[in-house]
């Protein structure tokens, strides 16, 4: 039986050594526009498939990331699937707000699709960090019949006016970044 949200907790990094990386593997941690629209440019078909969103606190690193006084949120996650193979798991918290209600309740239309049609989205620095064989994350991979292998993940803060949230993506094997 699967806990969401999943741990996504590891040692995050703003300046890895990209040496360390292939090109492809660069590209994709480090695109800077929607992946949402990437994994749709390399398929015949896209979906998204929600795992959970649930009301959740924010972790307390989470809030010093967000720059957020409050901990209530919504957190996120998903499945991003491309012809029906799961590439990407996503976790997004979406810290609770008045004015910006309107990334919850997405159901099954990606985010990036809303997000990025706003001009005044802005990210911030893009963090990577690789889950090892041994990380709860393999627990999801082993659910959806994937082999366990070093995940790469990265995560930013998205910022539309004064309103910050987060997104994490994991690319799950197979995804087009390990090819
Ligand atoms: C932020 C984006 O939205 C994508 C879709 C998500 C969703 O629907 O929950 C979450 C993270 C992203 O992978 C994007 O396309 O870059």
């Amino acid at each position: 039986m699967t806990t969401f949200p999943l741990s996504l907790s590891a040692n995050w990094l703003s300046d890895i050594q990209t040496d360390d990386l292939t090109p492809t593997e660069q590209e994709w941690l480090f695109e800077p526009h929607s992946l949402t629209a990437k994994l749709k440019s390399k398929a015949t078909s896209f979906s998204v498939k929600v795992l959970s969103e649930q009301a959740f606190n924010l972790s307390h690193e989470q809030q010093q990331l967000l720059g957020c006084k409050t901990s209530s949120a919504l957190n996120r996650e998903v499945l991003l699937l491309c012809d029906n193979n799961p590439m990407v798991y996503a976790q997004s918290w979406l810290p609770n707000n008045q004015t910006h209600n309107s990334l919850h309740n997405m159901g099954e239309r990606p985010l990036g699709d809303v997000i990025f049609q706003q001009p005044e989205l802005v990210r911030q620095n893009i963090e990577i960090t690789r889950f090892d064989s041994k990380h709860s994350l393999q627990n999801l991979v082993t659910q959806l019949n994937l082999p366990t292998q070093t995940l790469l993940g990265r995560r930013s803060v998205f910022s539309l006016n004064d309103y910050q949230f987060l997104v994490a993506e994991v690319f799950l094997p197979g995804a087009y970044l390990y090819s």
